[in-house]
């Protein structure tokens, strides 16, 4: 069996270990509903899976006007998303986000802009948000932001490929921009809204782990339905099993439409539940979001002080 440090490699393609998977939609649908009541949390718990969340977050600019000035301002946030003051009264010294998350072209600026700081740079790659593109120029695309710094790459899959059932091209076209990625970590984006039912997302998932991803993620946050905590759940029993099948462990990825501390907690609490507490940590479970940190620095700052900030006192747009 594989210790937990070991990046996943990969298998060879196994249909076997997923063909027969059968999904029970309602009973998935009640157990997730579950999740976002289960726990009533007293407020310093609150507070401390505030800040964990904050941890986990790959805060994300993806628009079609991003400058580099505003991933300069990201990265600031990302290096210091909570006022000192505030993180000192909470006895902590220092948080960051759990990496930011660009496109390719900016992730030079992004790499200059966080310095030594640690904090990673994700960039999303392979023609995002569709993944309609030759895949010479998707692995081309990947190369690219590897070489511009990126320490982690966010691709997207051929949905035909999952909603025609066609496994060996989905694996294949995986494992060469696995092989692309090189040192830096692959996010497998299976943009689950697209995918049509749950099976397929559980299949997908499987194939995106034998194809040697390091963490799976839900949505670009460009589909017309992005995380939802069904798919979530099942794409969590996926991971589980592949632990069971491989001895490895797989990251998972919420993203897309998470925007309050509700949202934060329900999935923490969904890691912890289905994964245990390893995967309530950066280098198994991410955020991917473009607008919950606003909510997140709220909730920290009434802790500390008692009373909710204006919007305009919070740093982040
Ligand atoms: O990967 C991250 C997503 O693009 C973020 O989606 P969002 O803008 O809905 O938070």
């Amino acid at each position: 069996m594989a210790t937990a440090s070991l990046r996943n490699p990969g298998t060879d393609l196994r249909p076997e270990w997923f063909e027969q998977i059968r999904i029970n939609t309602p009973a998935v649908e009640r157990r997730a509903a579950t999740l976002p009541v289960r726990r009533s949390l007293k407020k310093e718990w609150q507070a401390g899976w505030i800040l964990n969340a904050i941890l986990c977050i790959d805060l994300t600019t993806l628009a079609g006007d991003d400058t580099e000035d505003r991933v300069a301002r990201l990265c600031a946030k990302a290096m210091q998303p909570i006022a000192p003051d505030q993180l000192a009264a909470m006895g902590v010294d220092s948080l960051t986000t759990g990496a930011v998350c660009v496109y390719p072209t900016m992730v030079g600026a992004a790499k200059r802009a966080l310095g030594n700081s640690g904090v990673p740079v994700a960039s999303v790659a392979t023609g995002f948000p569709a993944g309609l593109m030759p895949l010479d120029l998707r692995l081309a695309e990947i190369r690219y932001a590897v070489d511009q710094g990126a320490d982690e790459i966010d691709i997207v899959i051929t949905r035909a490929h999952v909603l025609q059932g066609n496994w060996t091209a989905l694996y294949d076209e995986m494992r060469a921009m696995r092989e692309a990625c090189g040192p830096a970590r692959m996010k497998a984006i299976l943009a689950t809204g697209d995918l049509k039912s749950l099976e397929n997302v559980a299949k997908a998932s499987h194939v995106a782990m034998q194809a040697g991803s390091d963490y799976i993620k839900t949505s670009t946050g460009k589909e017309g339905v992005n995380a939802t905590l069904p798919v979530s759940l099942v794409m969590c029993r996926a991971i589980r099993d592949y632990q069971d099948q491989t001895g490895f462990k797989v990251g998972f990825k919420p993203a897309g439409g998470l925007k309050t501390s509700k949202d934060a907690i329900a999935w923490q609490v969904l890691m912890k539940e289905e994964l245990g507490d390893d995967w309530t940590r950066p280098d198994l479970f991410r955020i991917g979001a473009s607008s919950l940190l606003g909510d997140l620095e709220r909730q920290i700052s009434h802790y500390v002080t008692g009373r909710y900030a204006a919007s305009h006192r919070l740093t982040m747009a």
